[in-house]
């Protein structure tokens, strides 16, 4: 079992309280993921730009909710949840409540670290985490790296607070746009690549229910095997493929449409766009 927050040995303890500032899809996800760990209501802080979105969020996860100000100057830990768009003005509302020993965790795909220390009190630490929607299940990705006053206790901390949600793995921030095209962006891919199989089940005379049990029931046992096996996906791939068999025959329709080549370049063009939006932020 995870440890929880109020667990001996734990870095977080009763005295830390957490701010998600922007709680949108990604900030409530983490919300909910913190509370199914443990981690104590009246601990977390959120903040929403609709008064609906804040009493939604308070009433579904007995949250309070607050505004930017009185949130980043109560919480120890704030999280910046929102569209990396909006960081630029949310950290000009913020700043003067941010003293320096306060950590800040950026969610936001692009920006930098240092984008947040250009606009912050000197010396305030920053983590940048890219973490993904399976955080839902508890089995989100999420990477992490310190900013240039955080401190290995403060990846550490953030650590604690993101195994719960999944995988947690430190990587140095240059990396940090490739995780985003690849575990952040992640998900959606596959979506997309069930969404578009569940419709060839159709096309193949299958009622839209039955193929998409065979799909998903597929995708999760592929998906243990490539976590649990320690195989190369070579070697499972192979497995299936028999000689003149069907599984050849869709792989060469596969190969022949450019899907290989397709999904470098859309993990090129992923990347790409996150330095697009630190650079336009
Ligand atoms: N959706 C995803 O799968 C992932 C998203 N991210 C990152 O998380 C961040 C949020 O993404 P989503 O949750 O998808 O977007 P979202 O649009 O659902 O959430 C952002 C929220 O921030 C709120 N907001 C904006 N400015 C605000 C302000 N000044 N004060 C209070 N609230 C404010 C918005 O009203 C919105 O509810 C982005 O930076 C994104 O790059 C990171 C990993 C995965
Ligand atoms: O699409 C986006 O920009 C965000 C970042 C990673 C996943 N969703």
């Amino acid at each position: 079992m995870t440890p929880g927050p109020a667990d001996e040995g734990s870095l977080m303890n009763e005295r830390h309280t957490v701010a998600v500032v922007g709680a949108g899809k990604i900030g409530e996800l983490m919300l909910a993921g913190l509370l199914r760990a443990g981690w104590p209501a009246g601990r977390l802080l959120a903040t929403a730009r609709r008064p609906e979105r804040a009493a939604a969020l308070r009433q579904q996860y007995g949250v309070e909710c607050t505004d930017n100000p009185d949130a980043v100057t109560r919480a120890d830990v704030v999280v910046v949840a929102v569209k990396p768009q909006d960081a630029d003005a949310l950290l000009a509302e913020v700043a003067p409540k941010v003293p320096a020993d306060k950590l800040i965790v950026s969610m936001c795909a692009g920006l930098p670290t240092g984008f947040f220390a250009d606009r912050l009190p000197a010396g305030t630490p920053v983590v940048r985490v890219m973490t993904n929607t399976p955080a839902l299940v508890d089995e989100a990705m999420t990477a992490i790296s310190a900013g240039a006053h955080a401190s290995g206790a403060h990846l550490a901390l953030v650590e604690e607070l993101f195994r719960p949600l999944g995988r947690t793995i430190r990587v140095p921030e240059s990396q940090q746009d490739a995780v985003t095209a690849l575990s952040g962006s992640g998900p959606a891919y596959f979506y997309l690549l069930v969404e578009a199989m569940i419709d060839a089940g159709i096309l193949l005379g299958l009622p839209r229910q039955v193929a998409r049990d065979l799909i998903v029931q597929t995708a999760i046992g592929a998906s243990v095997m490539l976590r649990d096996s320690g195989e190369h996906p070579v070697t499972l791939r192979e497995a299936v493929t028999s000689p003149a068999g069907t599984t050849i025959a869709a792989v060469a329709e596969l190969e022949r449409h450019g899907v290989r080549a397709a999904l470098l370049a859309a993990l090129e063009a992923a990347r790409d766009r996150a330095r697009e939006l630190a650079a336009d932020a």
